[in-house]
């Protein structure tokens, strides 16, 4: 499978949620989508799953515009969005039954319920009402519900909050085995998911796309920038306040018995600063802070 966005711009009334994407995602692929928040992700997800439409630009689905063959798209498709709404009085196997007939699956049906509640580890669960479950249970069924037909592209809007870290690293293995042959998309505010399992990191501000490809060339980008330092005595304040102007973000603080050590990530380290390899956390700090500097200067 092959998407292309082209010049994709998305206004909403007075906010200009997507300024200018271009993209090539071609199978296989895991990419992990990154920003803060009202980054635009959700956006952009959905206009992959043509929920919205572009302002301007195109989508291109294995060489089709998207909006002239939707179907297409949606027979190879799986997808949670971020506001997943569940029937709570259905049981999840009643759930998962009505879903599966809303994307059309009929000849294999059972079998395709009976994999999805295997792979999301809902056995126990599937004759309960949706309403008896934790927030937990109830993700893993959005997210079984988006796997139902084996999708060639599946689409999901921060998957793993609410799940226990046990959980989280489950999740995280299924999206990673099922990307083999596949595209997965998962937007994340959790550095630590994108990590362990995406090839390539998007990292979006603002409407803009700040950095795409593999997660250790955006920490190479970082590398010089990040530093630590142990503060003794009264000095604290005066480094905080340089961080504060924007000098540097400080990406951790921990009390030690000599004082406060600090990593921090910065433009230019000074040289009271130990250098350190980056971590995927602290490149994607970085880019964010240059991506400030540039729309500032
Ligand atoms: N339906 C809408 N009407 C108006 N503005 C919207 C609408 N949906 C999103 N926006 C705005 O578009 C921008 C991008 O929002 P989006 O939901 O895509 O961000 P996000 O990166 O997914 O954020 P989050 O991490 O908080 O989920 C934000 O400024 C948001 O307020």
């Amino acid at each position: 499978m092959e998407i292309k966005l082209e010049n994709i711009s998305k206004e909403y009334k007075n906010v200009k949620a997507l300024d200018n994407i271009n993209l090539a995602i071609n199978s296989p692929a895991m990419i992990g989508f990154v920003g803060p928040n009202g980054a635009g992700k959700s956006t952009l997800m959905k206009m992959l799953v043509g929920q919205l439409l572009p302002t301007s630009g195109n989508i291109i689905v294995d060489g089709v515009l998207l909006n002239k063959n939707e179907k297409h798209l949606k027979e190879r498709l799986g997808y949670l969005p971020q506001d997943f709404g569940l029937y709570e009085e259905l049981t999840v196997e009643e759930f998962l039954d009505y879903m599966a007939c809303l994307k059309g699956i009929n000849r294999s049906k059972r079998k395709s319920i009976d994999r999805a509640i295997s792979l999301t580890s809902l056995e126990e669960k599937r004759k309960f009402k949706i309403k008896t479950l934790s927030g937990g249970q109830k993700q893993r069924i959005g997210i079984a519900q988006a796997i139902l037909n084996n999708p060639e592209l599946l689409i999901v809007d921060e998957p793993t909050v609410g799940l226990d870290p046990e959980e989280r690293i489950k999740f995280r293995n299924l999206f990673s085995e099922g990307s083999k042959e596949k595209i997965v998309i998962l937007s994340t505010h959790i550095i630590e998911d994108v990590e362990s399992i995406c090839n390539s990191i998007i990292v979006l501000n603002k409407g803009k796309i700040l950095f795409a490809g593999e997660p250790s060339e955006l920490v190479k980008g970082a590398l010089d920038h990040v530093g630590t330092i142990e503060i003794v005595g009264n000095n604290r304040e005066e480094i905080l306040e340089s961080g504060m102007k924007g000098e540097f973000k400080i990406t951790s603080t921990v009390i030690t018995p000599h004082g406060t050590r600090y990593r921090v990530v910065s433009e230019s380290l000074p040289s009271s600063f130990e250098k350190i390899t980056p971590s995927l956390e602290d490149a994607y700090v970085y880019c964010m802070l240059k991506g400030e500097v540039e729309n500032a200067g």
